[in-house]
């Protein structure tokens, strides 16, 4: 297959793969564009990790059509690779070498690697260039993963649950980190727990449940409109907890308060409060509705 820049990153129809008898991926479509940062969401052991070794070519798919910039992963020429960067979620050990000799190492792979002072800056390990990797904290490690995965300049970046273990102030770091990437137009697919990185970082975020996508969308319209609808909850006068979802839930609680001054309740009901809902919990009743782990 002919590559050109104007294929997608990632072009995927209907994906399956069955370990087995269990069929973790069962007609996955995915289409991610080049520059596009794409999270990819899912309940443990829905087949994130599955889905995004079949596209780095490690795995191979039980049936389907996958091209990776324009590649089938299986055939792709060595050129392919380093266009490609990956942080998987294991990775090996780094032997007794420093994150400047590993990315220094890695760097020689790559056609045009960036400096490896660059990568040392851009995932925040310049204060530790010359510990050895062993000693490196879990999350200063994972950097190091980071680090690799990018040194060469790829065109797109598989980041499986690339800040498990990182603390706040990393996370932020690596979230700028990332937006300087998208800025220079490398294409992302990442797979997250975290709900507020696929917020800040993602330009859609995909639900895998069930062995497919279940919902894609940017952030903000996830679920569609009427799960933003905001909640109003409340205790009635027998203690028990109602909840009404409206677009205006002010006039919800200016009748709820007058109801409340009927019966001689000036203070209005108990536990009253107004909800809108947050991509967690729409991301809850999308993988609750549709059947979750499996
Ligand atoms: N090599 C394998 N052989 C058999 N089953 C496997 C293999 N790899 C993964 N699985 C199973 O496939 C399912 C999907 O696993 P996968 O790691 O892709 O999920 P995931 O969505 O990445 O999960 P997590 O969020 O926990 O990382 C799981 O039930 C897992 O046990």
């Amino acid at each position: 297959m002919h590559t050109t820049s104007s294929s997608p990153a990632v072009s995927v129809r209907g994906l399956t793969k069955h370990y087995g008898d269990a069929r973790v991926l069962d007609g996955v479509d995915l289409e991610i564009a080049r520059g596009e940062t794409y999270a990819l969401l899912g309940p443990n052991g829905a087949g994130k990790s599955t889905a995004i070794e079949v596209l780095e070519g490690v795995r191979r798919a039980s049936s389907g059509e996958v091209a990776v910039l324009g590649e089938h992963p299986l055939s792709a020429p060595r050129t392919w690779r380093a266009r490609i960067g990956i942080v998987a979620q294991a990775t090996g050990d780094p032997g007794p070498y420093t994150p400047r000799e590993l990315i220094g190492h890695f760097a020689k792979l790559y056609p045009s690697p960036r400096p490896v002072d660059e990568v040392l800056d851009l995932v925040g390990l310049a204060p530790h260039a010359t510990t050895r990797a062993t000693k490196l904290s879990g999350g200063q490690q994972r950097r190091l993963d980071v680090a690799l995965g990018i040194v060469g300049r790829p065109e797109l970046v598989f980041l499986d649950e690339p800040t498990t273990g990182f603390d706040p102030e990393a996370r932020r770091q690596f979230w700028a980190m990332l937006d300087g990437l998208a800025d220079e137009g490398a294409a992302v697919l990442l797979t997250t727990h975290y709900l507020d990185e696929a917020e800040h970082l993602a330009d859609r975020v995909g639900v895998l449940s069930g062995g497919t996508i279940v919902a894609e969308a940017p952030p903000a319209l996830l679920g569609g409109a009427e799960a933003r609808t905001p909640v109003v909850s409340w205790r009635d006068a027998d203690g028990v907890l109602r909840e009404e979802r409206s677009p205006t839930p002010g006039a919800v609680v200016e009748r709820l308060m007058h109801e409340s001054r009927s019966i001689g309740r000036p203070d209005g009901p108990d536990a009253l409060e107004v909800r809108r809902p947050a991509l967690e919990d729409i991301y809850l009743d999308l993988i609750g509705a549709n059947g979750a782990e499996r």
